[in-house]
C-alpha cells in the first residue's frame, strides 16, 4: 500500500502560509463594505493547495471523530495531528479488516435499495453502470468509515491522506469501473486530431480524458465538510443538527418581488438553460425514494428529508405536511477512500449536451432524424416546428424519474423528449429555448447541405452541432455572464470574447463543474425566478398568464403553439433580483403536480444539498474569495448589511454556521455585478474554468477543433441572442440585448437588419470542388 504525493497530505501546513485572495488588487471598492479586503491575484490551479490550509484547518479542526471505533473523540485540530499519520500507518491488515467490514455493510445496504424498489420499482430502470458505480463509490466509503474509526484518523487526514492510500482489487469491486472513471485513465484511447467534442465529454482534455466528462464527479474548491469526515451532511460547530432548511425559508427567505430594474426574464430562462447544460445532479434512485412516506420503515440510507420545522400557512393547507421528501445526490465513484462526491449526469462544460444528450440514457441517437444532420421534431397545434413527442415508455427519463404533469383535462398533452430528458419539460421558458435552439441546428445543418452537397449526415450534423455550440458560447460569454457579473468581474475573470485573434487553451485547468456553484453560487438564479408568466401576442399585448406553479412539466401552452408567445413574455417582463426573496412558486409549489399534492421547497432543497454534498459553510467561501477572515458575526456586517445579520442571527447560533446559499444571497451586491463578492467570485471562478479548460472553446486557436480566423470572426460579428430568437420565431423586433429590458439605451432592432453566419466560410474545396 503506497501512497502518492499530495499537496495536502505534506507537512507544513499551517496558519502562517501566505494568503491570496480571488480577487485583484486593482479593483476600487465603491462601498465601505468591501473596503480594506486584503486582495490578491486569482489563480485558476491553486485549489487544494497549501495556501489554502488556513481556511479548512478551520473548518476541520472542528473534528468530532469518525467512527465508533474511536475511542479518541476531538482529535485536536489537524495541524497537531495530521503529520503523526502516513501510508505506513495503516497496514495490510487494517485494509483487510476494512474490506471485511465493506463487505457486510454493503450486502445491508444493498437490501435496503431492494426494499425500497420492491415499494417502487420504478428505481430498476436505473443503469446498471449507475448501480455499479453507486456500490463501489459506497464499498469505499465503508473502507474509509472503519479506518477512521480504527485508526482515529481526524477529518483533515480522511480528506487529506487517505484518498492517497491504493486499495488492493476486491471480489466486489469491478475494476472495469475505476479504469474508466479515473480521470487520467489508461483505457481511454483519445484522438488528437478530432475536431469534434465526444457526446459523453471524454478526451477534452487529452491528458486527463475523464475531466469534464458524462457521468464523473465534481470537484471542489473547498475539501468537503461532512460531519464525520465522510458522508454525512455538515453539522453545527456544536456538533448539533443544523436549523431545518425549511425554517430557514421561512424565515429568512419570504416571498417578496423585487424585480431587478433593467434585467429581463430572458436573463433566468437563459441562465436555467446554461446551467442544465453542465450541470446534471441526480438523486439516488432517482427520486424513487420517498423518506416521508412510511412512518415505522427502515429509513434509507440515502434519505436526507427536511424535518423539524414550525407548521406555516402552506404546511397546514397541505395535510399538515412535516416532512419534506428529499433524497441524497448520487454518490460519484471516486475509486479513491475519502470523502465522497458527487455525480454529474451531464457533460461538465458548455457543449449543449442539454439540447444533443450525451450520456448514457438521453442518447443523442434517438434525437437525431439522420437525415441532412438534423434533429427530429414534430408539429405543434399551430403547425410550428418543435420537439419530438416523448414517447413512453422507451424515452422516460430513467434519471430523475420525475413525471410530466400532463393537464387532467388532457392527458395526451404529453411532454417532449430532449437531450435532457424531463427536465426540457420542467417548464414553458426552458422547453421553448430547446425549441429555438433545435430550430436554429437545423437551419444550420440545411445551410451546411447547400454550401458542402457532398458533406454526409454525420459531417453535417456535427459541423451544425460544431456552430450552435459556439453561437450559444458566444452568448453566454458575450451577453448572460456580463449581464449577472457585471464589466469589472467579466474582465477580471478574462471571460470577454475578443473582437479578433485567438485565445489559448489551457490544459492545466479542469473545466469541470464545481460543488460550490452546483449547490449554492450558481443556484442564485433561483431567486431570479417570476411567479407570473406573461404570453403576449404579435403585437406584444397580453395575450394570457399563467403561474408558474401549474406549469411544472405541462406543456399543454407549447402543444398550443405560444413558445412564441412565451418568448416574448420572458424578454419584454422584468426579472427578480438575486437576494434572499424566493417566489412561492418555487418555495411552497415547486413541481407541483394535483395527482399528488404537496410542498416541495426549492431554495430549502439547496440548504439541505449544500450540507449533504458537504459543502462548507458561507464564511469559507467568502474568505477563499476575498481574504477576509471573519471571526464574529460583526466581521461580516463588511459584506452583509447589519439588519440581514440581525435576521440570520434568529436562525442561526454561529457566525460559521451560515449556509452558502443563504449568506451569498444575503451579501451587499459587489463590483457593478448583481451578486455579491462570494457568489461573484464562484461563479467567475466557474465560468474561467469553462472558457480556459475547455480545448473545445470556440475562440482557441492551434487546437483540432478550432475554427478558421475568418469563421471565427464571422461567429464573433453575427452570432447574439438577439439574432438567434429572431432567426428562429416570428419576432419582427427585438432589444438589442433580450437578457435586459428595452430601454433608450438597449433599443428594439428589427429582425431583418440582422445578419446571417457567412456559411461560405465553411466551403470545403476539393479535387472535385472548385471554387
Ligand atoms: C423556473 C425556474 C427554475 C426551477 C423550477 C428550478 C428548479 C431546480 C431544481 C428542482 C433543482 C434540483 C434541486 C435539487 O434537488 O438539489 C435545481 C437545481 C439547480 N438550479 Fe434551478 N431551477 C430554476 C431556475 C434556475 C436558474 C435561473 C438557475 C441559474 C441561473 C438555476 C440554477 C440551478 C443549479 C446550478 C442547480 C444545480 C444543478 C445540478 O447540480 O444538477 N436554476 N433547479
Amino acid at each position: 500500500f503506497s501512497a502518492h504525493s499530495s499537496h495536502l497530505g505534506s507537512s507544513g501546513i499551517g496558519d502562517n502560509v501566505a494568503y491570496t485572495s480571488a480577487f485583484p488588487s486593482k479593483f476600487e471598492y465603491h462601498t465601505p463594505l468591501t473596503s480594506g479586503v486584503s486582495v490578491g491575484r486569482y489563480n485558476a490551479k491553486r485549489e487544494y493547495s497549501p495556501e489554502l490550509a488556513r481556511i479548512y484547518t478551520r473548518y476541520l479542526s472542528n473534528d468530532m471523530t469518525v467512527g465508533a471505533m474511536c475511542a479518541k473523540h476531538g482529535m485536536g485540530p489537524p495541524t497537531e495531528s495530521h503529520e503523526s499519520l502516513n501510508a505506513g500507518s495503516i497496514t495490510e491488515a487494517d485494509i483487510n479488516e476494512a474490506i471485511g467490514y465493506a463487505s457486510q455493510q454493503i450486502q445491508l445496504y444493498e437490501n435496503a435499495n431492494q426494499q425500497y424498489l420492491a415499494i417502487d420499482p420504478r428505481g430498476l430502470n436505473f443503469s446498471a453502470y449507475i448501480f455499479g458505480a453507486l456500490l463501489q463509490a459506497r464499498f469505499n466509503e465503508f473502507i474509509t468509515q472503519y479506518l477512521t474509526g480504527k485508526k482515529c484518523i481526524n477529518k483533515y487526514n480522511t480528506a487529506a491522506i487517505l484518498p492517497t492510500i491504493r486499495i488492493p482489487k476486491s471480489p466486489n469491486l469491478n475494476e472495469e469501473y475505476c479504469n474508466i472513471d479515473k480521470s487520467e485513465s489508461s483505457d481511454i484511447r483519445c484522438d488528437p486530431s478530432y475536431k469534434y467534442r465526444l457526446m459523453n465529454g471524454r478526451c477534452n482534455n487529452l491528458a486527463f480524458p475523464n475531466w469534464g466528462s458524462s457521468f464523473h464527479c465534481h470537484r471542489r474548491l473547498l475539501p468537503p465538510d461532512y460531519s464525520d469526515g465522510i458522508n454525512q451532511p455538515r453539522v453545527s460547530v456544536q456538533n448539533q443538527v443544523l436549523p431545518s432548511p425549511r425554517s430557514i425559508t421561512q424565515f429568512l427567505m419570504p416571498d417578496i418581488m423585487v424585480p431587478d430594474p433593467n434585467l429581463s426574464g430572458m436573463n433566468m430562462a437563459w441562465g436555467q438553460f446554461m446551467v442544465h447544460d453542465a450541470f446534471r445532479t441526480i438523486q439516488n434512485l432517482g427520486l424513487a425514494i420517498n423518506c416521508c412516506l412510511i412512518p415505522n420503515a427502515t429509513v434509507h440510507p440515502e434519505c436526507a428529508p427536511i424535518t423539524n420545522f414550525r407548521p406555516d400557512e402552506a404546511t397546514t393547507a397541505f395535510n399538515n405536511q412535516q416532512c419534506l421528501n428529499t433524497v441524497r445526490s448520487i454518490a460519484c465513484n471516486t475509486c479513491s477512500l475519502g470523502p465522497r462526491d458527487q455525480l454529474n449526469v451531464a457533460t461538465q462544460v458548455l457543449d449543449l449536451s442539454n439540447l444533443y444528450g450525451g450520456n448514457l440514457i438521453d442518447d443523442s441517437l434517438t434525437l437525431r432524424s439522420f437525415k441532412f444532420g438534423m434533429l427530429r421534431g414534430s408539429l405543434d397545434l399551430m403547425g410550428n416546428d418543435t420537439l419530438p413527442v416523448r414517447r413512453l415508455p422507451k424515452e422516460q427519463d430513467t434519471l430523475d424519474l420525475t413525471p410530466c404533469n400532463e393537464p387532467l383535462s388532457n392527458p395526451q398533452l404529453t411532454c417532449y423528449h430532449t437531450g435532457d430528458g424531463i427536465r426540457g419539460n420542467q417548464q414553458p421558458g426552458i422547453n421553448a429555448l430547446h425549441i429555438v435552439l433545435r430550430r436554429r441546428h437545423n437551419q444550420h445543418a440545411k445551410a451546411l447541405a447547400i454550401i458542402n452537397p457532398h458533406w454526409d449526415d454525420e459531417i453535417l450534423f456535427q459541423e451544425a452541432r460544431r456552430i450552435l455550440i459556439a453561437e450559444t458560447t458566444k452568448i453566454h460569454f458575450s451577453e448572460y455572464m456580463p449581464s449577472i457579473l457585471g464589466d469589472k468581474l467579466t474582465k477580471y475573470f478574462d471571460l470577454n470574447v475578443k473582437s479578433d485573434g485567438y485565445t489559448k487553451y489551457d490544459p492545466t485547468i479542469d473545466p469541470s463543474t464545481i460543488q460550490a456553484a452546483a449547490v449554492a453560487s450558481l443556484r442564485m438564479g433561483h431567486s431570479q425566478v417570476f411567479s407570473v408568466f406573461n404570453v403576449l401576442n404579435s403585437g406584444r399585448q397580453p395575450s394570457y398568464s399563467f403561474l408558474l406553479r401549474n406549469k411544472f412539466f405541462e406543456m399543454s401552452d407549447i402543444w398550443a403553439g405560444n413558445a412564441h408567445g412565451v418568448l416574448r413574455g420572458l424578454i419584454t417582463e422584468p426579472n427578480n433580483d438575486p437576494d434572499q426573496f424566493v417566489v412561492t412558486d418555487v418555495k411552497d409549489f415547486l413541481f407541483f403536480n394535483p395527482r399528488n399534492p404537496q410542498i416541495v421547497d426549492l431554495p430549502a432543497i439547496n440548504i439541505n444539498r449544500g450540507r449533504e454534498h458537504g459543502v462548507p459553510a458561507y464564511i469559507y467561501f467568502l474568505e477563499y474569495c476575498t481574504g477576509a477572515k471573519i471571526n464574529s458575526w460583526h466581521d461580516l456586517s463588511r459584506f452583509i448589511p447589519m439588519e440581514r445579520i440581525k435576521e440570520l442571527q434568529t436562525v442561526y447560533s454561529d457566525y460559521r454556521d451560515v449556509d452558502l446559499f443563504v449568506g451569498g444571497l444575503s451579501e451587499t451586491k459587489a463590483f457593478g455585478s448583481i451578486l455579491g463578492p462570494t457568489f461573484g467570485c464562484l461563479n467567475g471562478i466557474q465560468f474561467h474554468h469553462w472558457k480556459f479548460g475547455d480545448r473545445f472553446y470556440f475562440e482557441h486557436g492551434g487546437e483540432a477543433g478550432s475554427f478558421t480566423i475568418e469563421q471565427l470572426n464571422s461567429i464573433r460579428h453575427t452570432f447574439s441572442l438577439a439574432n438567434l430568437l429572431c432567426k428562429t420565431t416570428d419576432l419582427e423586433t427585438v432589444q438589442l440585448n433580450p437578457l435586459f429590458k428595452a430601454s433608450d439605451a438597449n433599443p428594439q432592432i428589427f429582425c431583418s437588419t440582422l445578419p446571417e453566419l457567412n456559411y461560405d466560410l465553411w466551403r470545403e474545396y476539393g479535387p472535385y470542388h472548385k471554387k
